[in-house]
């Protein structure tokens, strides 16, 4: 980058991609005022690797999704001064990684897997600032779950929340009624953990304060 590209790039207007087609993580991202100028969902293979562990998948996908965003023209086409935000949440028993439900069998399975007992949830969040610099936080909550009744899973697998879900859950929704106890992040479990982004940011200098200020006041 020469000396003048760069001055002119330190004037583009800042923008933010969040590479995410989960409408969780843009609520998420929403409420802590920060509005993405753009929604440029990456699909990468998320097949775990060979012995792969739950926390090492999830930092590999946030980042692929992340790195595949910044190739996208719509991405490119909005200047110098773009910073793109990917995350990935997966849901681990031990070293053994739980599917995203798609299935009734799938969310069955994961289901009467977490009865009674503790997982953890790895929330990783990948931001790549302007000038190409790459930074994750891997977030790691364990949640704890009651023993469920046949009633609780026949009841869960008619809401259909679990479908898409890592793990075969929602916290979010009606599977908070199953939880104990949770260490950790809770926007984390959802699938963005909010702390560890917006300290992403603000370090890598996106204008998060700035964006609080100028955005319509909101109740909460
Ligand atoms: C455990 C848990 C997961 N989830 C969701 C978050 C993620 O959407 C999904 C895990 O799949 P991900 O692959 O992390 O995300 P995604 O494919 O839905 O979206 P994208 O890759 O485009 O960003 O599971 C919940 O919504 N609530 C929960 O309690």
């Amino acid at each position: 980058m020469t000396a003048s590209s760069k001055a002119k790039g330190a004037h583009a207007p800042v923008k933010l991609v969040l590479a995410s087609a989960s409408p969780r993580r843009l609520q998420l991202l929403e409420r802590v005022g920060l509005t993405p100028d753009l929604l440029n969902p990456s699909d990468v293979d998320e097949i775990p690797h060979k012995r792969e562990t739950p926390r090492a998948l999830s930092i590999r996908l946030a980042k692929e999704k992340a790195s595949r965003a910044l190739e996208m023209p719509l991405v490119k086409e909005l200047g110098p001064n773009t910073f793109v935000l990917a995350a990935d949440t997966v849901v681990g028993l031990g070293r053994r990684i739980l599917p995203k439900a798609e299935t009734i069998d799938d969310a069955l399975d994961c289901l009467s897997l977490l009865s009674g007992r503790s997982h953890w949830v790895y929330s990783t969040v990948c931001l790549v600032a302007p000038g190409k610099k790459l930074s994750t936080r891997c977030v790691e909550t364990k949640v704890r779950f009651k023993r469920l009744s046949r009633e609780d899973v026949d009841s869960y697998i008619a809401s259909n929340e679990w479908r898409g879900k890592a793990g075969g859950y929602a916290i979010q929704g009606r599977a908070e009624a199953f939880v104990r106890l949770l260490t950790g992040s809770y926007s984390g479990v959802i699938g963005l953990p909010l702390f560890e982004t917006v300290s992403l940011l603000e370090g890598a200098g996106y204008p998060v304060f700035h964006s609080w200020m100028t955005a319509p006041q909101s109740e909460v």
